[in-house]
């Protein structure tokens, strides 16, 4: 009775946020402490649920994620309690929330899961657009069916996403680096799917064999009132199947790499005119030669190595920033390199009682030497069930081991219609020169690489259906002693998985 009572007068578990962290965190909670009312506050009526949950090794794991009308949670969760209102600010000395309604909130035990934002190359120019949520996709889609040429500034997730699946627009990607999709891949792999962009899009698409986005289940006034908002969660996984990415021609892929660049100016029409200088044609395969473009663009980009190219308008795929800002506003918390809140091994920032999960989160415990933080669905999922547990054993005094989830970064996604599979240090990131790569690759098919170091496995990355995945996960795990195996660990004609048994 004197414990309930002074949960009366402390609050209660409150999370921020409707994506994936954020309702993953209250569910877990809402489990846990079925005679409670869990508060979840979030910006947008819409919120991510994963369905389908499916376990499908030891880490790797795949589900459906469904964007919901917070009333469907509720339903779900009769304890969850859904507050759609922006949270106006953070009174952490009090253990207090402040909503845009203008109504307080008490917390005991409070998780933020506010996600991230795109990091604009330039904040503030209209021709400018970054992708997040459902929202910016769509205005995304609006703008290239009107559009001739874009030009894709970034070289991870969304920028591969993209530069596959838009047809009838000539599309200049302007990369960092020497080879395409620097946050997943090394080169090799990225020449195995460089071919990919040159050759004709099969017809057939392989079956999803990743997380699933769909918005079944979803009303309409629900997503017309998110409109409003404008500060809707994340997309994910095949966020593109429902947007048919057209541009105004008729041809399939065009797509023009410029490596190692960035952007040097963007001018707005009027200014380029004012500049007297030429733009350049889209560079074609039979026209290597650079020609002077007649046509008139609405913007321009200036790249660092010197080249200038009209287009219709620039996307800027170049990465996140934590949703921090409003929550450092009077409260002293530790934040990482990234800008993110900073969370120990229980996923508990440097304030009492508050918890970060997701993307608005640095992972800044000692990790496993196999492990890395990139914020993704799966990572965003797992650290909000985690949170949960974290939260719940400190209120009941209980101890609580690290998940396993994070003893092994592992990832599945499709790039180019393939199957990926990323496992442990995939790139070899951080381990020096002291490392061995070994490289299986039929071209069209697969590629698989391993990264070795003192015999042991330390990282994968499979693309293809290679069906390697659940043994090396194992083989990383367990960290045998791999070098009596010598080249035979990727030797197609032996069966890998009965030589490990
Ligand atoms: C285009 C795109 C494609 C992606 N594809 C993949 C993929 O294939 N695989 C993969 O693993 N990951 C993918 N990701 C990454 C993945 O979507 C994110 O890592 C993940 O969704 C983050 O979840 P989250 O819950 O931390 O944050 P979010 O989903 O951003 O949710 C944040 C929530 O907080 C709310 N909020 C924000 N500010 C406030 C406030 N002040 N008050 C109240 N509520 C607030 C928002 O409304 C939202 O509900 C993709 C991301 C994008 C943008
Ligand atoms: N299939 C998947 O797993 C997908 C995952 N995502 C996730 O969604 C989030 C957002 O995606 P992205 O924006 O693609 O981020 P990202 O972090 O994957 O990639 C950002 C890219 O931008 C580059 N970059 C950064 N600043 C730059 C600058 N000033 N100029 C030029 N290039 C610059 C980086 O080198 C990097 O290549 C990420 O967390 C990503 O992991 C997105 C799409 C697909």
């Amino acid at each position: 009775k004197e414990a309930a009572h002074q949960r009366q007068t402390m609050g209660k578990f409150v999370v921020v946020g409707g994506g994936i962290a954020g309702v993953t965190c209250a569910e877990e909670l809402a489990v846990s402490f079925p005679s409670e009312e869990i508060l979840l506050i979030t910006a947008s009526p819409v919120i991510k649920a994963v369905t389908n949950f499916k376990q499908v090794s030891k880490i790797l794991e795949e589900f459906d994620v469904e964007e919901q009308p917070s009333t469907m949670l509720e339903s779900r969760f009769p304890n969850i309690k859904v507050i759609e209102s922006g949270l106006k600010q953070l009174k952490s000395k009090e253990h207090c929330i402040v909503t845009e309604d203008g109504n307080q909130h008490v917390y005991e035990k409070l998780c933020l899961c506010a996600g991230a934002k795109p990091k604009l190359i330039c904040e503030g120019n209209p021709y400018v657009l970054g992708i997040r949520d459902t929202d910016s996709a769509q205005e995304f889609q609006k703008q290239l069916t009107k559009a001739k040429r874009i030009m894709i500034i970034g070289n991870g997730g969304i920028a591969l996403e993209l530069v596959y699946e838009i047809e009838g627009c000539e599309v200049i990607w302007a990369i960092k680096d020497k080879a395409i999709g620097n946050t997943f891949f090394d080169a090799g792999a990225a020449e195995f799917l460089t071919s990919k962009l040159v050759s004709e899009k099969p017809e057939a698409k392989i079956p999803h064999k990743r997380t699933k986005y769909t918005t079944e289940g979803m009303k309409k006034e629900a997503r017309s009132k998110a409109k409003a908002d404008n500060v809707g969660s994340a997309l994910g996984p095949d966020w593109h199947e429902g947007l048919d990415l057209k541009g105004t021609e008729e041809f399939s892929h065009k797509v023009h790499i410029e490596p190692m660049c960035e952007v040097k100016k963007i001018y707005l029409q009027e200014e380029f005119r004012l500049l007297k200088k030429n733009s350049l044609t889209f560079p074609t395969n039979h026209n290597k030669s650079v020609t002077t473009d007649n046509e008139t663009w609405p913007v321009y980009v200036e790249l660092t190595n010197e080249k200038l190219y009209g287009c219709d308008f620039i996307v800027s795929a170049t990465g996140v920033t934590p949703n921090t800002e409003l929550f450092l506003h009077g409260n002293n918390f530790d934040v990482g390199e990234d800008g993110g809140l900073k969370v120990d091994d229980h996923m508990h920032t440097s304030l009492p009682d508050i918890y970060a999960a997701g993307d608005i989160c640095t992972a800044a415990w000692q990790p496993s030497p196999v492990w890395q933080q990139m914020r993704l669905w799966t990572q965003a999922r797992q650290m909000g069930w985690y949170a949960a547990k974290c939260m719940t054993a400190a209120r009941l005094g209980n101890c609580i081991d690290m998940d396993f989830s994070f003893e092994l970064f592992a990832h599945v996604t499709k790039f180019f219609n393939f199957k990926v599979v990323l496992l442990g240090k995939y790139n070899a990131q951080g381990l020096g020169s002291d490392h061995e790569l070994m490289l299986r690759c039929t071209k069209g098919q697969e590629y698989v690489k391993v990264v070795m170091q003192n015999g042991r496995m330390m990282g994968a990355v499979l693309i293809g259906e290679t069906d390697l995945e659940e043994t090396f996960e194992n083989l990383i795990l367990n960290q045998m002693d791999l070098s009596p195996y010598g080249e035979e660990l990727l030797d197609p004609n032996i069966d890998i998985e009965d030589y490990f048994d």
